[in-house]
């Protein structure tokens, strides 16, 4: 607890959430606080603070029940909404992450009720620095930013995408303990080309068509600066921007100040990671596989570059092993008689005849994995995926679109189209599957496996900034968490029980890196894995 924090008395300890203990107030606490009478007077034990509110989250049938009582927990007592994030990860996950909180957004203008987080506003361009300013937290480690362009395969769902923010920063303290005190949820609000969001009057975003070109990069460097002059070694994460915004922000930062996009560089790493345990499976080297995607966006090329440095890294080629890697967009197959190709592409545009659905791709490339990312659901219908079977032994089908609705396939339909022999990954959750006796057990190939893992080495070891190869290091280290056992049912990541640990131990890789290649603004200290373990937060 900070010193101001220290002063905090009486009913504004009970209306901070960051001091907020409610009924687990112990009777000397309430004395020392100023708080008798202002609570019932039995003192809660922690174990009956959980219970009372899973009680109340289990009396709402549906997701959107459970995150707003959720919501309403963590706006009272962000110690216990955290207890029962870390407590239970496996349950809430998929309620403060993919896929709820798709549908979080969607109606966010609807079901607004607590403050959290900044909004930049076009209209308050030139005046960034003052926002800031009004914002509560002395300290911030992380932040967050969106400018709601792309939320998940959703679209653009304008200032409404600020439930993706506030949800990745849940998981950054749940899963890898950053004080969620230090976190910063920001929307960068430029407008919404939607329709529908400009024509409801409970839109609580601006009301007109998105700012673009100059006037937009403006804004947002504005927020950045002003944001790194009030916390200069603040991680700043970017998140669901439109496809061009993305990959130029990325251009324009990644290099300069502590940054990375999540789309783009996370979900590389764990979709490597998911690719690193595929080949435990198949025993063919990374060398002997090709991947198409379906998608050549941001999480597309993201990942097609990753496989092609961890190809370079082992030895290969550059143009050699970009040939590993195909792209298939809106207008087909990416290949080298294309023109006008996004710079994105350009190096995964290949001598490969023109296929205008994605099974005659499959035909021609006839790669060893598939991996959607384009949100267009049910793609990987059952004549792709009896094809991929047909041409390999062990398949690699990952459907990484979210939320599950946007899914390129399920996982029942990834095994059964396969007899069994999908090595399956997907973006949003899905229930274990029974198929021929045997039980196999889906994970996600979500990025959530590595950011919060990321951000707390980079934050640890304050960084200047996050090269290609802290990427590759989470990819390495998360796949060593992968067991025997893990593949053997079927899963290519770890358990989410074991998330905590997983993102301690990419957070100490991270920090190495950082420490070794003299990107660190700090000293090592001797004992990284205990400091790094004592710098997590953890509900009292
Ligand atoms: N699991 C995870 O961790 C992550 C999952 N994702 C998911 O991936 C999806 C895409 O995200 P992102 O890459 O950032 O988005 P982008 O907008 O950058 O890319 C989307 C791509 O899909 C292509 N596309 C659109 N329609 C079709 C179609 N009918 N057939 C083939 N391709 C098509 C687009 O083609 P064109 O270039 O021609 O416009 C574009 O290349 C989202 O659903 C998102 O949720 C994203 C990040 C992480
Ligand atoms: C997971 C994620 O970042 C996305 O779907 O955009
Ligand atoms: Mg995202």
């Amino acid at each position: 607890m900070s010193n101001q924090n220290q002063c905090v008395r009486g009913a504004d300890v009970l209306v901070n959430a960051h001091l907020n203990r409610g009924v687990g107030f112990s009777a000397e606490a309430r004395d020392r606080l100023g708080l008798r009478g202002l609570l019932p007077p039995a003192v809660s034990s922690a174990e009956n603070q959980v219970a009372r509110a899973l009680a109340l989250i289990d009396s709402r049938p549906d997701p959107l029940g459970k995150y707003l009582e959720l919501d309403a927990i963590r706006a009272a007592d962000e110690n216990l909404f955290f207890k029962l994030l870390i407590e239970h990860t496996d349950r809430f996950m998929p309620i403060v992450y993919t896929p709820t909180v798709g549908e979080v957004c969607q109606k966010f203008s609807h079901i607004y009720r607590f403050p959290r987080g900044l909004f930049v506003s076009y209209e308050d361009r030139g005046r960034v620095e003052e926002l800031v300013a009004n914002c509560p937290q002395e300290e911030v480690d992380v932040i967050v930013v969106t400018d709601g362009q792309r939320i998940l395969g959703l679209g653009d769902l304008g200032m409404n995408g600020m439930g993706i923010p506030m949800g990745k920063l849940s998981l950054y303290t749940a899963c890898a303990g950053i004080d969620p005190a230090r976190t910063l949820p920001v929307t960068i609000d430029v407008g919404t080309n939607t329709e529908a969001y400009l024509n409801d009057p409970l839109y609580l975003g601006l009301r007109r068509e998105r700012v673009t070109g100059d006037e937009y990069f403006a804004l947002v460097d504005e927020f950045i600066q002003a944001a790194r002059r009030r916390w200069p070694k603040v991680l700043i994460q970017f998140e669901d921007f439109g496809n061009h915004n993305a990959f130029e922000l990325l251009r324009r930062y990644q290099d300069k100040i502590l940054c990375f996009n999540d789309d783009i560089q996370g979900t590389a790493a764990v979709a490597l990671t998911g690719v690193y345990s595929a080949v435990r499976v198949t025993k063919k080297p990374l060398a002997e596989q090709t991947f198409l995607f379906l998608g050549a966006g941001e999480a597309a090329t993201g990942i097609a570059n990753l496989i092609v440095d961890a190809l370079v890294d082992e030895g290969m080629d550059r143009a050699e092993a970009l040939k590993h890697c195909c792209l298939f967009d809106s207008k087909g197959l990416v290949t080298a008689a294309r023109t006008g190709l996004a710079e994105n592409k350009q190096p995964f545009a290949h001598e490969l005849p023109e296929c205008r659905t994605f099974l005659e791709a499959v035909r021609a490339v006839r790669p060893t994995g598939i991996v959607g990312v384009a949100a267009q659901p049910k793609a990987f219908d059952a004549a792709v995926l009896r094809e991929m079977a047909a041409i390999n032994e062990r398949p690699i089908i990952f459907a990484l679109s979210n939320p599950t609705s946007r899914a390129e396939c399920d996982a029942e339909t990834a095994y059964r189209e396969t007899d069994g022999r999908a090595l399956f990954a997907s973006g949003s959750p899905f229930a274990p599957v029974e198929l021929n006796g045997r039980t196999f057990v889906p994970r996600q190939g979500n990025n959530s496996y590595v950011f919060p893992g990321l951000g707390l080495g980079a934050v640890f070891a304050q960084a200047e900034w996050m090269p290609t190869g802290m990427f590759l290091a989470a990819a390495r280290t998360l796949a060593e968490t992968v067991s025997e056992e893990d593949l053997e049912r079927g899963s290519l990541y770890p358990s989410l029980s074991e998330v905590r640990d997983v993102s301690m131990k990419i957070g100490v890789a991270i920090a190495e890196y950082a420490y070794e290649h003299g990107l660190a603004r700090n000293e090592r200290p001797a004992d990284l894995e205990a400091a790094v373990k004592a710098f997590m937060y953890m509900p009292e």
